[in-house]
């Protein structure tokens, strides 16, 4: 993103959040750069960088987003206080020292203060176990990641979490750093990107230090490496990692690693290297149903109460949000940000009405969500079988498999409710899709062909 784009996000940010607000919190900051997807703001204070962080960041990464920058998260730098500065070093060094040696709003993982550990990734104080809603698509994501946090023996290694876009992944890696970081100070726990372990890799090449690298890797009690995807494609940093993962698994030490898909399902990583990815526990984070997001924004709506406590919210509006809305959390989380700075702005209620003014651009990309027609038209195409004999009455199993299979997509991507999905599979009764519903759910847990079908046809049904 360039300085002009920042400029003009902060015109919108300007209009979002009114003018007090906006000189108060939103002047102040600088746009630095992008980088490994995390946008670095430089702040004045580290008590402003907080109260941006948490009151208009959500926001602040929605806007990002809406003006295409690829951004994930973003940190606050301290201004420096040069005088207090070790020697200059280059830029993208100096970055990460300052991210590492200030407090600011994003914490850095304690273990990098110290020159011969790994300088990790620093770690966003919001994603804690405390924070992170459980509901029935993220409870054995989170049973595990639990139980990785208590830092007792290890018992699967690797833990290996998956799933779409913004369903919190990050988060719960990030929430497994702070718990262990309490309950087992005495661990070297490093959490860093994929991304950041190739440039740390490619560094050390340049800088001849390959050894350093391998000695300060292979000190790690606890590695987590988040989207492991991006290393895909990429030799010499997949052998490295492959090296790296071997010596610490031979040691008993815990990894954990998050990616965007299952680890068979990676293209252009090596087999080996799959294979080791899948020796521990692989557990997915499942699309987000209308439960747990309606959760989620529960908790969220705290927050936001605290910051406008003046603000009535009627009731209905989060059940609204929860049931169109069904991209993923940080949409929905940036919704109910952009809500609560909006009324605040205009001072009115959060009715049904400003919810539907508000939002408007949000709930509309959302309604152009998947269609039961399309989920059809994929799944028929995907088995190869004729879209009319899916619809149709036949009922071997050539058909009848598909079928249930189109079923089951259609009650996990769509809002319709099984009479209406029913009717839309030649005005079958919705006993007859709740059994196809539950048949694929068991088939899921039970064989590998279906489970990764359902995966595929799922990430095809999300581009
Ligand atoms: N169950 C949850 N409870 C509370 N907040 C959640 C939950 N799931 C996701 N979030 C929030 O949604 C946002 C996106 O989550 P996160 O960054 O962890 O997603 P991700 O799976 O890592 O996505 P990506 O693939 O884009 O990296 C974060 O602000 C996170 O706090």
């Amino acid at each position: 993103m360039t300085q002009e784009q920042w400029g003009k996000l902060q015109q919108n940010l300007l209009t979002t959040v009114g003018k007090n607000n906006y000189t108060t919190w939103i002047e102040p900051l600088e746009f630095l750069e992008i980088t490994d997807g995390v946008a670095i703001f430089e702040v004045p204070t580290s008590f402003l960088g907080n109260y941006v962080s948490q009151n208009f960041g959500d926001l602040i990464l929605h806007q990002l987003g809406e003006v295409g920058a690829n951004v994930r998260r973003i940190n606050f730098r301290v201004a420096a206080n040069l005088s207090q500065r070790p020697a200059p070093v280059a830029k993208k060094e100096t970055l990460t020292d300052d991210v590492k040696q200030e407090e600011p709003a994003v914490a850095a993982a304690p273990q990098a203060a110290r020159e011969d550990t790994v300088p990790g990734a620093p770690l966003d104080a919001r994603f804690t176990f405390d924070s992170f809603v459980v509901g029935k698509p993220n409870e054995l994501a989170h049973a595990a990641a639990r139980r990785v946090a208590e830092g007792g023996p290890v018992t699967f290694n690797p833990l290996f979490l998956y799933g779409g876009v913004g369903l919190g992944k990050t988060h719960l890696m990030h929430a497994i750093a702070w718990e262990l970081q309490t309950r087992r100070p005495d661990l070297n726990v490093v959490y860093l990107s994929a991304e950041q372990f190739m440039y740390r890799f490619v560094q050390a090449l340049r800088d001849r230090k390959m050894m350093d690298f391998k000695q300060l890797f292979r000190s790690v009690d606890v590695l987590m490496v988040d989207d492991v995807q991006f290393i895909a494609g990429k030799d010499s940093t997949q052998e490295e990692f492959f090296h790296t993962f071997n010596a610490l698994v031979d040691q008993n030490k815990q990894i954990i690693i998050s990616a965007d898909r299952a680890p068979g399902e990676i293209k252009d990583l090596e087999d080996r290297i799959k294979s080791r990815l899948q020796c521990g526990l692989v557990v997915d984070l499942h699309p987000t149903d209308y439960e747990l997001r309606l959760g989620i924004l529960q908790s969220k709506v705290d927050l936001h109460r605290r910051q406008y406590p003046e603000l009535e919210l009627a009731p209905g509006v989060l059940e609204f949000l929860a049931h169109r809305i069904s991209t993923n959390v940080r949409v929905l989380e940036g919704a109910l940000t952009r809500l609560f700075a909006f009324a605040s702005l205009v001072g009115r209620p959060i009715t049904m009405e400003l919810t539907q003014d508000c939002l408007a651009d949000v709930l509309r990309a959302s309604e152009r969500k998947i269609t039961v027609e399309e989920i059809q038209r994929k799944v028929s195409e995907h088995y190869n079988i004729r879209l009319s004999d899916m619809i149709g009455p036949k009922r071997v199993r050539t058909y009848a498999r598909p079928r249930q299979v189109a079923m089951y997509l259609c009650k996990q991507l769509t809002s319709r409710s099984l009479p209406e999905i029913g009717r839309r599979f030649g005005g079958r009764d919705h006993t007859t899709v709740m059994h196809g519903v539950k048949r694929i759910e068991e088939l899921r847990q039970q064989d590998g062909q279906i489970a990764e079908d359902l995966e595929m046809l799922r990430r095809a049904l999300e581009a």
